[in-house]
Protein backbone atom coordinates (compact mmCIF):
# COMPACT_ATOMS: atom_id res chain seq x y z
CA UNK A 1 0.00 0.00 0.00
CA UNK A 2 0.75 3.44 -0.80
CA UNK A 3 0.98 4.88 2.59
CA UNK A 4 3.30 1.96 3.61
CA UNK A 5 5.85 3.24 1.51
CA UNK A 6 5.69 6.32 2.68
CA UNK A 7 5.50 5.86 6.31
CA UNK A 8 8.66 3.84 5.55
CA UNK A 9 10.27 6.96 4.04
CA UNK A 10 9.62 8.66 7.41
CA UNK A 11 12.62 6.34 8.98
CA UNK A 12 10.94 7.59 12.20
CA UNK A 13 8.51 4.63 13.54
CA UNK A 14 5.53 4.28 15.84
CA UNK A 15 7.30 3.12 18.70
CA UNK A 16 10.49 4.97 18.53
CA UNK A 17 8.20 8.20 19.21
CA UNK A 18 6.93 6.54 21.73
CA UNK A 19 3.54 6.09 20.21
CA UNK A 20 2.54 2.23 20.39
CA UNK A 21 -0.62 1.21 18.04
CA UNK A 22 -2.34 0.27 21.43
CA UNK A 23 -2.09 3.82 22.49
CA UNK A 24 -4.93 4.91 19.68
CA UNK A 25 -7.62 2.64 21.20
CA UNK A 26 -7.18 3.67 24.65
CA UNK A 27 -9.71 6.05 26.36
CA UNK A 28 -7.40 8.69 25.58
CA UNK A 29 -8.83 8.83 22.31
CA UNK A 30 -7.47 7.98 19.00
CA UNK A 31 -4.51 9.55 17.17
CA UNK A 32 -4.89 9.20 13.73
CA UNK A 33 -2.18 9.57 11.20
CA UNK A 34 -1.87 11.43 7.64
CA UNK A 35 0.75 11.74 5.29
CA UNK A 36 1.03 15.85 4.22
CA UNK A 37 3.08 17.58 1.10
CA UNK A 38 3.83 21.22 0.87
CA UNK A 39 5.18 22.97 -2.04
CA UNK A 40 7.93 24.81 -0.70
CA UNK A 41 8.27 27.57 -3.65
CA UNK A 42 11.61 28.56 -2.38
CA UNK A 43 13.10 25.22 -2.53
CA UNK A 44 10.93 24.14 -5.65
CA UNK A 45 10.26 20.77 -3.54
CA UNK A 46 7.55 19.39 -2.17
CA UNK A 47 8.34 18.29 1.47
CA UNK A 48 6.32 15.59 3.13
CA UNK A 49 5.45 15.03 6.54
CA UNK A 50 3.95 12.76 9.51
CA UNK A 51 0.42 14.69 10.66
CA UNK A 52 -0.76 13.33 13.54
CA UNK A 53 -4.43 14.31 14.58
CA UNK A 54 -4.81 13.52 18.53
CA UNK A 55 -8.89 13.43 19.03
CA UNK A 56 -8.88 13.99 22.58
CA UNK A 57 -7.45 17.07 22.98
CA UNK A 58 -7.82 18.09 18.86
CA UNK A 59 -4.18 18.90 19.23
CA UNK A 60 -2.12 17.83 16.01
CA UNK A 61 1.70 17.11 15.78
CA UNK A 62 3.76 17.33 12.79
CA UNK A 63 7.34 15.29 11.34
CA UNK A 64 9.23 16.57 8.41
CA UNK A 65 9.87 13.03 6.86
CA UNK A 66 12.91 13.68 4.58
CA UNK A 67 15.05 15.60 7.59
CA UNK A 68 14.01 13.55 10.38
CA UNK A 69 12.80 16.24 12.55
CA UNK A 70 10.13 17.36 14.56
CA UNK A 71 8.46 20.06 12.28
CA UNK A 72 5.16 21.08 14.65
CA UNK A 73 4.93 20.06 18.42
CA UNK A 74 2.12 18.97 20.10
CA UNK A 75 -0.32 22.17 19.80
CA UNK A 76 -4.19 22.90 18.94
CA UNK A 77 -5.02 24.46 15.86
CA UNK A 78 -7.98 26.30 15.38
CA UNK A 79 -8.64 25.09 12.03
CA UNK A 80 -7.86 21.55 11.84
CA UNK A 81 -10.92 19.24 13.30
CA UNK A 82 -11.52 15.70 12.97
CA UNK A 83 -14.04 16.50 9.87
CA UNK A 84 -10.66 18.06 7.79
CA UNK A 85 -9.04 14.60 7.78
CA UNK A 86 -9.42 12.87 4.36
CA UNK A 87 -7.24 12.34 1.60
CA UNK A 88 -7.25 15.52 -0.62
CA UNK A 89 -8.08 18.19 1.91
CA UNK A 90 -5.68 20.91 2.32
CA UNK A 91 -5.88 22.63 5.64
CA UNK A 92 -3.07 25.49 6.57
CA UNK A 93 -0.47 25.30 9.10
CA UNK A 94 1.95 27.82 10.14
CA UNK A 95 1.76 29.61 6.85
CA UNK A 96 1.99 26.59 5.00
CA UNK A 97 -0.81 25.03 2.88
CA UNK A 98 -0.52 21.27 3.74
CA UNK A 99 -1.91 18.42 1.54
CA UNK A 100 -3.42 14.82 2.67
CA UNK A 101 -2.09 12.74 0.55
CA UNK A 102 -2.55 9.10 1.76
CA UNK A 103 -3.14 7.74 5.41
CA UNK A 104 -0.33 7.15 7.54
CA UNK A 105 -1.12 3.87 8.77
CA UNK A 106 -3.46 1.30 9.04
CA UNK A 107 -5.35 2.22 12.51
CA UNK A 108 -6.48 5.69 10.45
CA UNK A 109 -7.15 4.01 7.26
CA UNK A 110 -9.63 1.37 8.71
CA UNK A 111 -11.16 4.11 11.21
CA UNK A 112 -11.29 6.90 8.69
CA UNK A 113 -12.17 5.37 4.85
CA UNK A 114 -16.08 4.48 5.35
CA UNK A 115 -16.53 8.02 6.45
CA UNK A 116 -15.13 9.42 3.47
CA UNK A 117 -17.41 7.41 0.98
CA UNK A 118 -17.98 9.37 -1.88
CA UNK A 119 -20.64 9.72 -4.52
CA UNK A 120 -21.53 12.25 -7.51
CA UNK A 121 -24.84 14.42 -6.64
CA UNK A 122 -25.89 16.26 -10.18
CA UNK A 123 -28.68 18.86 -10.13
CA UNK A 124 -30.94 18.24 -13.79
CA UNK A 125 -31.58 21.07 -15.67
CA UNK A 126 -35.09 21.69 -13.84
CA UNK A 127 -33.35 21.94 -10.40
CA UNK A 128 -30.96 24.28 -11.62
CA UNK A 129 -33.05 27.44 -10.63
CA UNK A 130 -33.70 25.81 -6.97
CA UNK A 131 -29.93 25.02 -6.65
CA UNK A 132 -29.48 27.54 -3.65
CA UNK A 133 -32.39 25.40 -1.72
CA UNK A 134 -31.31 22.35 -3.11
CA UNK A 135 -27.36 22.75 -1.64
CA UNK A 136 -28.67 24.66 1.41
CA UNK A 137 -30.69 20.98 2.15
CA UNK A 138 -26.95 19.07 1.16
CA UNK A 139 -25.55 21.12 3.82
CA UNK A 140 -28.21 20.75 6.47
CA UNK A 141 -28.26 17.13 6.60
CA UNK A 142 -24.25 17.05 7.37
CA UNK A 143 -23.45 15.80 4.01
CA UNK A 144 -20.24 17.82 2.86
CA UNK A 145 -19.63 19.12 -0.59
CA UNK A 146 -16.11 18.91 -1.83
CA UNK A 147 -16.06 19.57 -5.17
CA UNK A 148 -18.75 21.45 -7.52
CA UNK A 149 -18.58 22.61 -10.90
CA UNK A 150 -21.60 23.22 -13.17
CA UNK A 151 -21.16 22.79 -16.66
CA UNK A 152 -22.99 22.28 -20.09
CA UNK A 153 -23.31 19.07 -21.32
CA UNK A 154 -23.55 18.18 -25.37
CA UNK A 155 -25.46 15.22 -26.53
CA UNK A 156 -22.21 13.09 -27.13
CA UNK A 157 -21.42 13.17 -23.55
CA UNK A 158 -24.63 12.97 -21.95
CA UNK A 159 -24.89 9.44 -23.69
CA UNK A 160 -21.73 8.44 -22.50
CA UNK A 161 -23.17 9.40 -18.84
CA UNK A 162 -26.25 8.06 -19.54
CA UNK A 163 -24.54 5.00 -21.50
CA UNK A 164 -26.38 2.02 -19.19
CA UNK A 165 -29.63 3.31 -20.69
CA UNK A 166 -29.25 2.79 -23.78
CA UNK A 167 -32.21 1.03 -25.68
CA UNK A 168 -34.47 1.89 -23.22
CA UNK A 169 -37.57 3.83 -24.98
CA UNK A 170 -36.63 7.20 -22.72
CA UNK A 171 -32.96 7.35 -23.49
CA UNK A 172 -33.67 10.01 -25.97
CA UNK A 173 -36.11 12.40 -23.46
CA UNK A 174 -33.59 11.92 -21.15
CA UNK A 175 -30.83 13.28 -23.49
CA UNK A 176 -32.96 16.10 -24.50
CA UNK A 177 -33.68 17.10 -20.99
CA UNK A 178 -30.33 16.85 -19.49
CA UNK A 179 -28.62 18.63 -22.35
CA UNK A 180 -31.13 21.81 -22.32
CA UNK A 181 -29.65 23.89 -20.23
CA UNK A 182 -26.72 23.82 -17.04
CA UNK A 183 -26.10 20.96 -15.06
CA UNK A 184 -24.35 21.18 -11.31
CA UNK A 185 -22.32 18.53 -10.97
CA UNK A 186 -20.74 17.58 -7.09
CA UNK A 187 -19.10 15.04 -4.94
CA UNK A 188 -20.37 14.67 -1.90
CA UNK A 189 -18.47 12.70 0.55
CA UNK A 190 -19.42 11.26 4.16
CA UNK A 191 -20.35 7.52 5.73
CA UNK A 192 -22.48 5.91 3.45
CA UNK A 193 -23.39 8.96 1.44
CA UNK A 194 -24.04 6.74 -1.77
CA UNK A 195 -27.16 5.56 -0.33
CA UNK A 196 -27.70 8.20 2.17
CA UNK A 197 -28.34 10.58 -1.00
CA UNK A 198 -30.51 8.03 -3.31
CA UNK A 199 -32.60 8.00 0.17
CA UNK A 200 -32.76 12.18 0.08
CA UNK A 201 -33.43 12.13 -3.84
CA UNK A 202 -36.18 9.77 -3.15
CA UNK A 203 -38.31 7.15 -5.84
CA UNK A 204 -37.07 8.28 -9.10
CA UNK A 205 -40.62 9.39 -10.35
CA UNK A 206 -41.49 12.66 -8.61
CA UNK A 207 -45.16 12.00 -8.54
CA UNK A 208 -44.20 9.22 -7.06
CA UNK A 209 -41.55 10.78 -4.30
CA UNK A 210 -44.46 13.26 -3.60
CA UNK A 211 -46.60 10.60 -2.26
CA UNK A 212 -44.22 8.03 -0.48
CA UNK A 213 -41.23 10.30 0.30
CA UNK A 214 -42.78 13.99 0.59
CA UNK A 215 -39.64 15.01 2.46
CA UNK A 216 -37.21 14.05 -0.60
CA UNK A 217 -35.66 16.25 -2.99
CA UNK A 218 -37.78 15.01 -6.23
CA UNK A 219 -40.59 15.61 -4.03
CA UNK A 220 -40.19 18.52 -3.54
CA UNK A 221 -37.82 20.16 -6.44
CA UNK A 222 -39.27 17.41 -9.42
CA UNK A 223 -41.84 17.70 -12.00
CA UNK A 224 -41.98 14.55 -13.57
CA UNK A 225 -40.36 11.01 -14.08
CA UNK A 226 -37.60 12.49 -16.67
CA UNK A 227 -37.16 15.76 -14.83
CA UNK A 228 -37.18 14.88 -11.27
CA UNK A 229 -34.38 17.25 -9.80
CA UNK A 230 -31.19 15.40 -9.09
CA UNK A 231 -29.67 12.15 -9.81
CA UNK A 232 -27.04 10.10 -7.31
CA UNK A 233 -24.80 7.39 -8.55
CA UNK A 234 -26.12 4.32 -7.58
CA UNK A 235 -23.17 2.22 -6.01
CA UNK A 236 -19.50 2.66 -5.42
CA UNK A 237 -18.67 1.44 -9.17
CA UNK A 238 -20.31 4.25 -10.51
CA UNK A 239 -19.76 6.81 -8.08
CA UNK A 240 -15.81 6.74 -9.83
CA UNK A 241 -17.03 6.15 -12.92
CA UNK A 242 -19.57 9.04 -12.80
CA UNK A 243 -17.29 11.17 -10.75
CA UNK A 244 -14.15 10.43 -13.28
CA UNK A 245 -16.77 12.09 -15.75
CA UNK A 246 -17.36 15.24 -14.19
CA UNK A 247 -14.33 15.63 -12.39
CA UNK A 248 -11.11 14.12 -14.51
CA UNK A 249 -8.03 12.86 -13.29
CA UNK A 250 -6.28 13.99 -16.52
CA UNK A 251 -7.48 15.70 -19.89
CA UNK A 252 -9.71 18.13 -20.75
CA UNK A 253 -12.90 18.98 -18.43
CA UNK A 254 -16.18 19.46 -18.85
CA UNK A 255 -17.22 22.74 -21.23
CA UNK A 256 -18.35 25.36 -18.40
CA UNK A 257 -21.16 27.79 -18.67
CA UNK A 258 -19.27 31.22 -17.88
CA UNK A 259 -20.67 33.53 -20.46
CA UNK A 260 -18.08 36.81 -19.54
CA UNK A 261 -20.84 39.11 -20.45
CA UNK A 262 -22.25 41.65 -18.31
CA UNK A 263 -21.07 40.19 -15.43
CA UNK A 264 -19.36 40.21 -12.41
CA UNK A 265 -17.56 37.79 -9.87
CA UNK A 266 -18.53 36.84 -6.43
CA UNK A 267 -17.18 34.23 -4.42
CA UNK A 268 -18.45 32.34 -1.38
CA UNK A 269 -15.25 32.47 1.33
CA UNK A 270 -13.78 29.25 3.05
CA UNK A 271 -15.66 30.08 6.31
CA UNK A 272 -19.05 30.77 5.07
CA UNK A 273 -18.59 26.81 2.56
CA UNK A 274 -17.59 25.65 5.65
CA UNK A 275 -20.30 26.54 8.27
CA UNK A 276 -22.78 24.95 5.47
CA UNK A 277 -23.81 28.63 4.33
CA UNK A 278 -23.28 28.43 0.28
CA UNK A 279 -26.72 27.12 0.05
CA UNK A 280 -28.43 29.98 1.81
CA UNK A 281 -26.12 32.51 -0.28
CA UNK A 282 -26.75 31.00 -3.42
CA UNK A 283 -30.41 31.52 -2.65
CA UNK A 284 -30.42 34.84 -1.83
CA UNK A 285 -28.29 36.11 -5.05
CA UNK A 286 -30.83 34.07 -6.97
CA UNK A 287 -33.83 35.29 -5.46
CA UNK A 288 -32.56 39.01 -5.93
CA UNK A 289 -32.70 38.93 -9.60
CA UNK A 290 -29.27 38.24 -10.32
CA UNK A 291 -28.48 35.40 -12.85
CA UNK A 292 -25.86 32.85 -11.79
CA UNK A 293 -24.37 31.49 -15.15
CA UNK A 294 -21.52 29.90 -13.25
CA UNK A 295 -20.17 28.43 -10.34
CA UNK A 296 -17.53 26.58 -9.69
CA UNK A 297 -15.28 25.17 -6.25
CA UNK A 298 -11.91 25.95 -5.96
CA UNK A 299 -9.22 25.13 -3.25
CA UNK A 300 -7.15 28.31 -3.70
CA UNK A 301 -3.39 28.36 -3.68
CA UNK A 302 -1.25 30.82 -1.82
CA UNK A 303 0.03 32.13 -5.02
CA UNK A 304 -3.10 32.68 -6.67
CA UNK A 305 -4.78 34.03 -3.70
CA UNK A 306 -2.18 36.32 -3.50
CA UNK A 307 -2.41 37.27 -7.05
CA UNK A 308 -5.94 37.63 -7.30
CA UNK A 309 -5.93 40.37 -4.51
CA UNK A 310 -2.44 41.57 -5.83
CA UNK A 311 -4.46 45.23 -6.24
CA UNK A 312 -5.34 45.10 -2.19
CA UNK A 313 -1.52 44.59 -1.05
CA UNK A 314 -0.53 47.65 -0.43
CA UNK A 315 -3.79 49.56 0.08
CA UNK A 316 -5.54 47.41 2.49
CA UNK A 317 -3.85 46.12 5.88
CA UNK A 318 -5.85 42.85 5.99
CA UNK A 319 -4.32 41.55 2.51
CA UNK A 320 -2.01 38.96 4.68
CA UNK A 321 -5.48 37.79 6.37
CA UNK A 322 -7.07 37.83 3.53
CA UNK A 323 -4.82 35.18 1.34
CA UNK A 324 -4.87 33.22 4.96
CA UNK A 325 -8.51 33.36 4.84
CA UNK A 326 -8.91 32.61 1.01
CA UNK A 327 -6.29 29.27 0.87
CA UNK A 328 -7.67 28.07 4.33
CA UNK A 329 -10.58 25.47 2.67
CA UNK A 330 -12.76 25.27 -0.55
CA UNK A 331 -14.52 28.40 -1.65
CA UNK A 332 -17.30 28.35 -4.32
CA UNK A 333 -16.49 31.34 -7.23
CA UNK A 334 -19.40 32.57 -9.50
CA UNK A 335 -20.14 34.08 -12.30
CA UNK A 336 -23.28 36.83 -11.83
CA UNK A 337 -24.65 38.29 -14.45
CA UNK A 338 -27.25 41.66 -14.67
CA UNK A 339 -27.46 44.84 -15.93
CA UNK A 340 -24.37 47.07 -14.35
CA UNK A 341 -23.51 43.69 -12.91
CA UNK A 342 -20.29 44.66 -10.84
CA UNK A 343 -22.36 48.00 -9.59
CA UNK A 344 -25.50 46.20 -8.47
CA UNK A 345 -24.46 43.04 -6.97
CA UNK A 346 -21.99 45.05 -4.52
CA UNK A 347 -25.06 47.00 -3.72
CA UNK A 348 -26.33 43.34 -2.73
CA UNK A 349 -23.46 42.63 -0.61
CA UNK A 350 -22.67 45.72 1.11
CA UNK A 351 -20.39 47.12 3.48
CA UNK A 352 -16.84 44.79 3.53
CA UNK A 353 -16.94 45.00 7.87
CA UNK A 354 -20.26 43.01 8.29
CA UNK A 355 -20.64 45.03 11.92
CA UNK A 356 -21.23 47.96 9.83
CA UNK A 357 -23.08 46.42 7.19
CA UNK A 358 -25.17 44.82 10.94
CA UNK A 359 -26.53 48.67 11.09
CA UNK A 360 -26.82 50.27 7.87
CA UNK A 361 -27.63 47.32 5.43
CA UNK A 362 -29.02 44.65 7.57
CA UNK A 363 -30.30 43.06 4.72
CA UNK A 364 -27.25 42.85 2.73
CA UNK A 365 -24.97 39.93 2.80
CA UNK A 366 -22.16 40.60 4.47
CA UNK A 367 -24.77 41.61 7.17
CA UNK A 368 -26.37 38.62 7.19
CA UNK A 369 -23.73 35.69 6.67
CA UNK A 370 -20.56 37.77 7.34
CA UNK A 371 -18.21 37.59 10.57
CA UNK A 372 -15.65 39.75 10.57
CA UNK A 373 -13.99 42.20 8.08
CA UNK A 374 -11.72 38.92 6.75
CA UNK A 375 -14.26 36.72 7.51
CA UNK A 376 -17.08 38.78 5.56
CA UNK A 377 -18.68 35.81 3.80
CA UNK A 378 -18.32 36.79 0.49
CA UNK A 379 -15.67 38.82 -1.91
CA UNK A 380 -17.40 40.54 -4.68
CA UNK A 381 -15.30 42.71 -7.67
CA UNK A 382 -14.75 46.22 -6.63
CA UNK A 383 -14.45 48.15 -9.88
CA UNK A 384 -16.35 47.69 -12.82
CA UNK A 385 -13.97 46.96 -15.37
CA UNK A 386 -12.61 44.53 -13.12
CA UNK A 387 -16.00 42.08 -13.09
CA UNK A 388 -14.81 40.24 -16.59
CA UNK A 389 -10.98 40.11 -15.73
CA UNK A 390 -11.90 38.31 -12.07
CA UNK A 391 -14.36 35.91 -13.88
CA UNK A 392 -11.99 35.28 -16.31
CA UNK A 393 -9.35 34.57 -13.57
CA UNK A 394 -11.12 31.74 -12.18
CA UNK A 395 -12.70 30.53 -15.09
CA UNK A 396 -10.53 30.87 -17.77
CA UNK A 397 -6.85 30.15 -15.88
CA UNK A 398 -7.66 28.66 -12.96
CA UNK A 399 -10.56 26.10 -14.06
CA UNK A 400 -9.14 25.10 -17.21
N1 LIG B 1 -39.65 5.31 -17.14
C1 LIG B 1 -39.02 6.48 -17.30
N2 LIG B 1 -39.58 7.45 -18.05
C2 LIG B 1 -38.93 8.63 -18.23
N3 LIG B 1 -37.72 8.93 -17.71
C3 LIG B 1 -37.13 7.99 -16.97
C4 LIG B 1 -37.75 6.73 -16.72
N4 LIG B 1 -36.93 6.00 -15.95
C5 LIG B 1 -35.83 6.78 -15.73
N5 LIG B 1 -35.95 7.98 -16.32
C6 LIG B 1 -34.95 9.08 -16.30
O1 LIG B 1 -33.66 8.51 -16.40
C7 LIG B 1 -32.90 8.78 -15.23
C8 LIG B 1 -32.03 7.60 -14.90
O2 LIG B 1 -32.86 6.49 -14.63
P1 LIG B 1 -32.57 5.49 -13.43
O3 LIG B 1 -33.41 4.30 -13.62
O4 LIG B 1 -31.10 5.33 -13.29
O5 LIG B 1 -33.20 6.32 -12.22
P2 LIG B 1 -32.58 6.77 -10.87
O6 LIG B 1 -31.49 5.87 -10.50
O7 LIG B 1 -33.70 6.97 -9.90
O8 LIG B 1 -32.09 8.22 -11.26
P3 LIG B 1 -30.61 8.79 -11.44
O9 LIG B 1 -29.80 7.75 -12.16
O10 LIG B 1 -30.85 10.03 -12.29
O11 LIG B 1 -30.15 9.11 -10.08
C9 LIG B 1 -33.95 9.11 -14.18
O12 LIG B 1 -33.45 9.90 -13.13
C10 LIG B 1 -34.98 9.84 -14.99
O13 LIG B 1 -34.56 11.19 -15.23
Amino acid sequence: MCFMTCIGLAVIPDSSLGYEHDYMQESEGDRYCFIAEWYDPHAAFIRRYQFMYYSKDGTCEMFDIKNHRMFLKKTKLDNVKVEDLYIGNTVNILSRQMNFVDYGDEFTKNRLTHKTERTLGMIKPDAVPKMGQILDLIYSKGFMITRLKMCQLNRNEAFQFYQEHQGKPFLDALLNFVTRGPVIAFEIMGESVIQKWRDLLGPTDSAQARQDAPNSIRSRFGKDKTENACHGSDSTASAIRELEFFFPSSGPSRQNTAKFTDCTCCVIKPHAVKAGQAGKIIQAIAEAGFEISMLEMFHMEKANAEEFYEVYKSVVQEYGAMVSELTSGPSIAMEIRAQNAPQAFREMVGPADPEIARHLRPRTLRALFGADKVRNSVHCTDLPEDGLLEDEYFFKILGC
